[in-house]
Parts: C-alpha cells; sequence; structure tokens
C-alpha cells in the first residue's frame, strides 16, 4: 500500500462528502470493497436500484476527491446493490434495448460504429478465444477493431493476446487501450482483482463495464467486441441493458447442454431487444493431426440446427484443433500465426457473415473502415 493510503485515510477523506441525506460518505457503513494497490483506489458504495440514480453524482464526486489526493494514479468507484434485496431481473433504473446508460453524460462510445456482445450461455465453450479470433479476422478486412474483455471472473484477454503490464493514463486521466496484433485491447483483468469480482452481484459488474467503457480511449474504431462474462444471468441481463449494442453473437459447442444454454442466451437478449447477429459453433469437429480423419466428438451440426429453429443466422463453425489451443496459450492466436490457413479461412468466413447480419438488422450500420490510427 502506497505511504499514507491507508483504509482510514481514503474513509476519511470520503468523509468531505455528503449522502443525499446529510451523512458523510466515510462513516455511513457503505463503503466495500476497498482496495489499494500501489496508487490505484478501488471501493464500491452501496445502494438500491432505487437510489442509483441520486448516488450516481456522489460516486463521480468521490472519484474526483480520492484522484486528487496526493500518490493517487487512479480511482474506480461503482455502485453496488450486492446488499439489498435480492437483484431485480428488470433493475427499473434502466432502459431496454441498445439505449445510452442512465446517466447524462456523453456517449463514451459515440466513436464506436458497432458494439458487438460475444456471449455464451455456458462457460469454457471458447468465447474468449473466438472473440480474439472473430477481431483479428475484422481486422484483417480492413476494420478497427477494439476487444473489450468483460468476463470479469476469468478475464482471459491478456493471456490470449500475450498483453504484459498495466495500461497507460492518457490525457485526461482515461486509460490508453492496449494494442496487440493490430487490434485495441483493455480487460477487466487489467484493472480489477478477479478474485475480488467473483462476489459481485448483476449491478455492480454493470457499473464497474459501463465505467470502464467511458475510462476508456476508444478513439475511433469500426466494432468493439465485447467478451461477455459466460451466463445468463444478473450480471449478463444487467450488461446487455446498459451497453449501446448493436447486436449478439452466441458461442457454442454442438452439444446438447452448450445449445440449452445457447437458447437462454438468445432468450436474454430478445427480452431486452438485442438483434441476434447470429450463432458460431466452437469445437464442431475434431481434425485428427495424425490421420486428418475427422471426429464429430461432441455430435455433429447441433448448433447449426438450433439456429434454424430459434430463426437466428448461423455464422459457421469452427473445428477443435491442438493449433488453435497452442496458439492461444502462448498469446500468438492463429490467425496472426496463420492466416491463410483453413483456421483463419473459417474465421474470415464468419466475420463476413456477421458483417452481413449488422448490415440486416435494423438499425445498425455496416461498419465500413475508417481512420484506423491510434487514440
Ligand atoms: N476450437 C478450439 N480448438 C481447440 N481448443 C479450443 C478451441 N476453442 C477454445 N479452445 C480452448 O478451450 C479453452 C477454453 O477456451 P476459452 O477461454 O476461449 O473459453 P471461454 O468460453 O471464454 O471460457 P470461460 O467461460 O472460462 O471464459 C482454452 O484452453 C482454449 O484454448
Amino acid at each position: 500500500m502506497t505511504a499514507g493510503l491507508d483504509r482510514d485515510r481514503i474513509l476519511s477523506a470520503l468523509d468531505a462528502l455528503r449522502l443525499p441525506d446529510g451523512t458523510p460518505l466515510g462513516q455511513s457503513g457503505r463503503v466495500g470493497g476497498l482496495s489499494v494497490e500501489g496508487g490505484r483506489i478501488s471501493l464500491s458504495i452501496r445502494t438500491d436500484a432505487t437510489e442509483a440514480s441520486a448516488l450516481e453524482r456522489t460516486r463521480a464526486e468521490a472519484e474526483a476527491h480520492l484522484r486528487a489526493l496526493p500518490g493517487v494514479e487512479r480511482v474506480f468507484v461503482v455502485l453496488t446493490a450486492e446488499n439489498t434485496s435480492p437483484t431485480p431481473k428488470h433493475p427499473p433504473a434502466l432502459k431496454p434495448g441498445p439505449a445510452a446508460p442512465a446517466t447524462a453524460k456523453p456517449d463514451p462510445l459515440a466513436g464506436i460504429g458497432a458494439v458487438i456482445a460475444v456471449a455464451s450461455g455456458k462457460g469454457g465453450v471458447g468465447k474468449s478465444t473466438t472473440t480474439v479470433n472473430l477481431g483479428l479476422a475484422l481486422r484483417a478486412q480492413g476494420l478497427s477493431v477494439g476487444i473489450l474483455d468483460a468476463d470479469i471472473y476469468g478475464p482471459s484477454l491478456p493471456t490470449l493476446l500475450g498483453l504484459h503490464g498495466k495500461p497507460a493514463a492518457g490525457p485526461g486521466r482515461k486509460l490508453k487501450p492496449m494494442q496487440a496484433h493490430g487490434l485495441r485491447a483493455m480487460s477487466m483483468g487489467l484493472l480489477v482483482d478477479p478474485e475480488a469480482a467473483m462476489v459481485w452481484r448483476g449491478p455492480m459488474i454493470m457499473s464497474a463495464i459501463t465505467q470502464m467503457m467511458a475510462d476508456v480511449e476508444w478513439g475511433a474504431l469500426d466494432v468493439l467486441l465485447v467478451d461477455m462474462p459466460p451466463g445468463t444471468g444478473d450480471a449478463q441481463l444487467a450488461l446487455a441493458q446498459g451497453t449501446r449494442l448493436a447486436g449478439a453473437v452466441i458461442v457454442s459447442t454442438p452439444q446438447d447442454l452448450s445449445l440449452i444454454d445457447a437458447r437462454r442466451g438468445i432468450t436474454m437478449f430478445r427480452k431486452v431487444d438485442v438483434p441476434i447477429l447470429g450463432i458460431i459453433e466452437n469445437m464442431s469437429h475434431f481434425i485428427c493431426p495424425d490421420c486428418g480423419g475427422t471426429h464429430a466428438i461432441f455430435g455433429q451440426g447441433g448448433a447449426r440446427d438450433e439456429a434454424a429453429r430459434l430463426r437466428v443466422p448461423f455464422l459457421g463453425a469452427v473445428p477443435l484443433t491442438m493449433e488453435l489451443r497452442a496458439a492461444s496459450d502462448i498469446g500468438q492466436p492463429v490467425l496472426v500465426r496463420d492466416p491463410e490457413g483453413p483456421l483463419g479461412q473459417a474465421y474470415d468466413r464468419i466475420a463476413r457473415a456477421l458483417r452481413d447480419g449488422l448490415d440486416q438488422s435494423a438499425g445498425a450500420r455496416r461498419p465500413r473502415p475508417h481512420a484506423t490510427g491510434e487514440p
């Protein structure tokens, strides 16, 4: 902990701020999850859904106030409803669909052509691997692409892209996205201790992610892919509601269990009027490196059939290969190592199908390549 920046010092600094009922914030018992790492402070202010908009101002003031303390480099304050009665399925403070978050601030994602959620009902189906390689395929087609790893429980972007160190702060203390293989990237894992985040509930995750979006200087981007936390619970619903999404892509393996969860994901996005841009089947079949034979380990065509049943586009299939797994583990995605190979071609087709889907989706603009200059 940086000299002088301890818990008591921070709480007493927060006493300079008053809650709407006049209680000094530091003594209010509402401050939780306080962590200080070097000059970086993160904490939460407990609230419930009815007070969330009133306390947004206090949250912003707390950030500004702590940022002014000597030795402080970054401050991350979120509102959380973790100690209130069960999280409502539809938090009243949020509007459904691709609306802006419930603050009057300028839209931090205004320079981004399309924000696309990459989701899976179930963990471990290859959502992050798909996000990264899809991002690289879109990049290879001339689009400027950012990836936001919002998978707070298991952020894997740093490993997949070989990112090291912490993001640098640019003018106005906004974070500069990291750069890897022509992509701009930011991960919750670079900012928040994943162990602390394990106990976060839906509204807190959404608050953290929308703030992270606002805090990153993405610059002009054609596409921002958001690697969502796995599952279809409150956290995912809140995130889908609070983010201006052009659409969602669902990743599934062909297994029945994974498909049941994929269906839940589609239902969830439909509930909040987010267009489903399509399903990608990952690990669709195994190509044996020895005999070259194809084996349908998890069954065949499950996701394609499910897509037809649910009337959503089927964007394509990616086989299960050792090459893909090995490339991901060393931060050299397969599209960087072998862009023209069969996997590169598979992701290229998926990226094209995705762009077509964006084109057709009501109100969405087809992302056309524009300036790829750094932010
Ligand atoms: N098509 C594939 N062929 C071989 N290995 C794959 C493939 N897709 C993903 N993997 C491997 O499966 C593991 C899980 O992948 P990944 O982390 O992308 O999944 P995820 O759905 O994002 O998981 P989580 O829910 O934990 O975030 C990784 O080791 C990855 O390298």
